[in-house]
């Protein structure tokens, strides 16, 4: 307080004070209006829009807010990120960017600047991307064969967390309860029996996803001139790979030895098979693994965990997705083809994923050569454009009463393109899978750089739901049915998310109870 009256009396008594006061703002006000003139599109941030990272402070916990009025009001809105500005642009402009040619707009480049892969998986990664042909080929026409090994290690898993099956209620954190089932499922594919269960490297595979994330966030702090330097300092890959390497390097080891002569059907192999030479060794294999588990784990058990806060949220769900799951199962048994099937869980993972996204913006992509969108707008070379994400899925004009959730908003066959039950575009009669993408439904991307591992997310996330509904009870602990916790609604308690910048945050301790079913 003192020194803050101390430089008041000074600029009282001092006319150069005033003067140099003015002047600083006049070169701010300046600056800002120069940061405004350069680009022909809004930008958000007001007298912090110079510097994406002020910017990105300022939009704290309003991404929702601010991406909402953006879109309503601007075809084009330039957005700030903590890696850097993007112009955004609203949903009629999607297929423009999903259509254009990765030498034009690159997903690469973006998803370079946005991980820093170079520092959290290493150079390789830049250049070369063959696990996407696996996943996208082999995983994805295997997925029938592979189900009864998912199915296998899901209930393994549930039951190896929740310990002694005594139909008493246990309370447990959704989030690591989720992260724990969906890393031990996906990991029965990606590496098998036994180290899908080794617990240490399940730990290591969680852990290194949040590293991951920790890491480039850190370094995209700073300015780009900077981050090598940064990402020099903060990169962690060595460290991971030898802890990798020290629980699962000779597994690795001897299936390259053992080469993949007779093409066995498992992700490794696939892997191995595939791998250009000089990557067919076991630290380049192991590091693709723990690539894979980066994009697939942390995705999939934040879609289980939002899932689950909203089936908690709005219990009346419960009786008809398990009825359909049961009536299913019973004719169809526990299969791929069942799954596929149950098409009210489906509706109801789909509107989990389209009303709760995890951020404001989706398919961002770097300008490499000169681009222009149909409105007349060029974005500068070396920056980067996205498209709302939060804004498109709450779109009145797509989905009515967008705002509420509708959890088999997407099962009617008559509605149109994602269910939208009046309004907007119709595609006929064809009810569009959680898989689905289009450019309504963004959650996987569109396009030509969509999620190649959506059909096994699909499966595994409806899979693990569906077996958790049929076999087990669940609902929150009492004391959240108490108006002064934040989250409760008269509708039903949700944990509430957080927001920084364009990213949304689940609440990670939220706790929920469970007990086996008696009839299960
Ligand atoms: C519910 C779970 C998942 C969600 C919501 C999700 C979402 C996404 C999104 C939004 C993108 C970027 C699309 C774009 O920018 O156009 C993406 C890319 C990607 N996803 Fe997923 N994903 C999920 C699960 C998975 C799984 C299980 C795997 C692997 C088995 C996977 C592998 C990938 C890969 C490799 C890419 C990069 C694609 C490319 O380079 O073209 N994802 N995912």
């Amino acid at each position: 307080m003192e020194s803050i009256k101390v430089a008041w009396d000074g600029f009282n008594h001092s006319p150069s004070a005033w003067l140099y006061a003015v002047a600083a703002s006049g070169s701010a006000i300046a600056a800002w209006q120069y940061w405004q003139s350069r680009s022909s599109i809004p930008v958000y941030g007001g007298i912090w829009s110079f510097s994406r990272t002020l910017s990105t402070f300022k939009l704290g916990e309003k991404g929702r807010e601010i991406s909402m009025r953006a879109y309503a009001e601007h075809p084009i809105t330039l957005i700030p990120r903590l890696e850097g500005w993007a112009a955004t642009a609203h949903s009629k402009y999607v297929e423009e960017i999903s259509k254009a040619p990765d030498d034009v707009l690159s997903f690469m480049d973006a998803g370079e600047e946005t991980i820093q892969t170079k520092y959290t998986f290493g150079p390789n990664f830049t250049f070369d991307h063959y696990h996407l042909q696996v996943i996208r080929n082999q995983l994805t026409r295997h997925l029938s064969g592979l189900f009864p090994d998912v199915f296998d290690e899901t209930k393994c898993a549930v039951s190896n967390y929740l310990g002694k099956q005594d139909n008493e209620w246990k309370v447990v954190k959704v989030l690591p309860f989720s992260q724990k089932v969906v890393a031990q499922a996906s990991n029965r594919i990606f590496v098998g029996l036994p180290l899908c269960r080794n617990e240490q490297w399940l730990n290591l595979m969680v852990s290194s996803a949040i590293d991951v994330m920790k890491t480039a966030s850190f370094i995209n702090m700073f300015p780009v001139i900077l981050r090598p330097i940064a990402g020099w300092y903060s990169t962690t890959v060595t460290k991971r790979m030898k802890a990798a390497n020290d629980v699962a390097g000779s597994f690795f080891d001897e299936k390259i030895a053992a080469g993949t002569k007779g093409s066995s059907d498992d992700f490794t192999s696939w892997l191995i098979e595939t791998a250009p030479e000089h990557e067919r060794n076991s630290y380049d294999i192991l590091s693709r693994i723990v690539m894979t588990n980066f994009v697939a784990i942390h995705t999939s058990s934040m879609t289980v965990t939002n899932c689950l806060y909203w089936l908690l949220a709005r219990p009346q769900y419960i009786v008809p997705l398990r009825q359909e799951i049961e009536e299913i199962t019973i004719r169809l048994g526990w299969s791929k083809e069942a799954i596929g099937a149950m098409i009210k869980l489906d509706s109801f993972v789909k509107e989990c994923m389209r009303i709760t996204p995890f951020g404001t913006q989706i398919m961002t992509r770097k300008v490499i050569k000169p681009f222009t969108f149909s409105n007349g707008f060029q974005p500068p070379v070396g920056t980067t454009v996205s498209a709302h994400l939060y804004a498109t899925h709450h779109d009145e004009n797509i989905y009515s009463n967008a705002g509420v959730f509708d959890g088999f908003r997407f099962v009617e066959t008559s509605s149109g393109e994602n269910g939208q039950k009046e309004k907007g575009e119709t595609e006929g009669n064809v009810r569009k899978a959680m898989y689905t993408t289009s450019k309504s439904f963004l959650a996987f991307g569109h396009g030509r750089h969509a999620c190649p591992g959506r059909f096994f997310a699909a499966m595994e996330v409806k899979l693990v739901l569906a077996y958790l509904i049929s076999a087990y009870d669940m609902k929150w602990p009492d004391k959240v049915y108490d108006p002064s916790v934040p989250g409760y609604s008269e509708e039903g308690y949700r944990p509430p998310e957080k927001w920084f910048g364009n990213r949304m945050m689940l609440d990670m301790n939220a706790e929920m109870m469970i007990r086996e079913r008696a009839s299960a």
